[in-house]
């Protein structure tokens, strides 16, 4: 959140970017991507399932947020930020009561398609998950604060997430989920990395050593650039390897979201205020990307 003018933001704002919406764009694709892929390589879709997982996936997130601000709050590196739920509510104990309640139900959703399915593979993947993502954020671990939190996310979000999302539907797995797993764990690694642009201060501040304050924001923002192109760069080279269709190629129409992230990025890395915004973007093109890799995926079998 960030104010370009001298008054602060209402109370909606605050809450509206607590809550923050579209960063849920992380539970839909990966579960989204990996059915498509399921009944893209099989013809195999439960809408079932699918709706019980995103579900899940949904309220997941929903804890991994509240209790990021809880664990934040731990540190005071959320000292600056208005729109932490335990700044907004004061109430810290409610906030990780609620952030649990919300992680119960998620894994409940995963619990019942382990017993539809009488099969605890894709309840292993998702608490496995869940554990790797306590230890980007909670205490003694916070390895966020080391800079290792964009690895963790793109492998919960990328190979693990879709494998477990195409073991939903299928109960096997597949050689094939690599290809989009690292597409989707490239594109929510990249959110993460433009999350931290604006928090250089803070972060040093708190001795969060993201990769942003290792790299500094100058060459923080060619690092973007490079991942930008190379994500775009593997969806060539799958499908000149015959891994992906032609039709894979429809994310190309999200190339410019790409240019205004990179571009946004490039101008304004160095002024918090105006970069702060950039993991929004990020999000767009997180979520167009990997809609329109989805299509790609289940078009051939249509
Ligand atoms: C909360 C996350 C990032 C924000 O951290 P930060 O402290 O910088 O935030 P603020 O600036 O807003 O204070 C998410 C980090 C993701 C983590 C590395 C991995 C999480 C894994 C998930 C639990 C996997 C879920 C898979 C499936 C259910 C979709
Ligand atoms: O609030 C944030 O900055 C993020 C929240 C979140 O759930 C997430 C998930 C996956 C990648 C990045 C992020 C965030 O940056």
């Amino acid at each position: 959140m960030t104010t370009t003018s001298s008054v602060p933001p209402s109370k909606g704002k605050l809450w509206l970017a607590a809550i923050k919406p579209p960063m849920y764009s992380v539970a839909v694709i990966p579960i989204t991507v990996g059915t498509a892929t399921a009944f893209g390589q099989n013809a195999i879709f439960d809408p079932k399932i699918l709706g019980i997982f995103l579900t899940s996936a949904i309220l997941i997130i929903a804890w991994l947020n509240i209790s990021n601000d809880v664990f934040d709050a731990d540190t005071g590196i959320d000292k600056n930020k208005a729109h932490s739920l335990v700044n907004l509510t004061g109430n810290k104990a409610l906030m990780l009561w609620l952030a649990n309640g919300f992680l119960s139900l998620g894994v409940l959703g995963i619990l019942l398609i382990a017993w539809l399915q009488q099969d605890i593979t894709v309840l292993s993947i998702i608490l496995l998950c869940c554990v790797l993502g306590y230890t980007y954020q909670g205490p003694p671990f916070r390895l966020g604060y080391q800079g290792l939190g964009e690895l963790i996310c793109f492998f919960t979000f990328g190979p693990m997430a879709i494998a477990a999302a195409y073991y939903s539907q299928t109960q096997e797995f597949s050689w094939s989920i690599l290809a989009p797993g690292t597409l989707i764990g490239i594109s929510t690694s990249i959110i993460l990395f433009c999350s931290h642009f604006h928090q250089v201060e803070d972060d040093l501040a708190a001795g969060k050593r993201s990769p942003i304050v290792r790299l500094g924001t100058q060459l923080g923002s060619q690092v973007l650039m490079v991942t930008t192109i190379l994500f775009f760069a593997l969806i060539v080279l799958f499908s000149l390897l015959g891994i992906f269709s032609i039709w894979t190629f429809l994310t190309f129409l999200s190339i410019p979201l790409a240019y205004q992230l990179v571009s946004h990025v490039n101008q304004n890395h160095a002024q918090p205020d105006r970069v702060s915004n950039c993991k929004f973007i990020a999000v767009r093109l997180h979520f167009f990307s990997g809609l329109l890799l989805a299509l790609g995926l289940i078009i051939p079998s249509i």
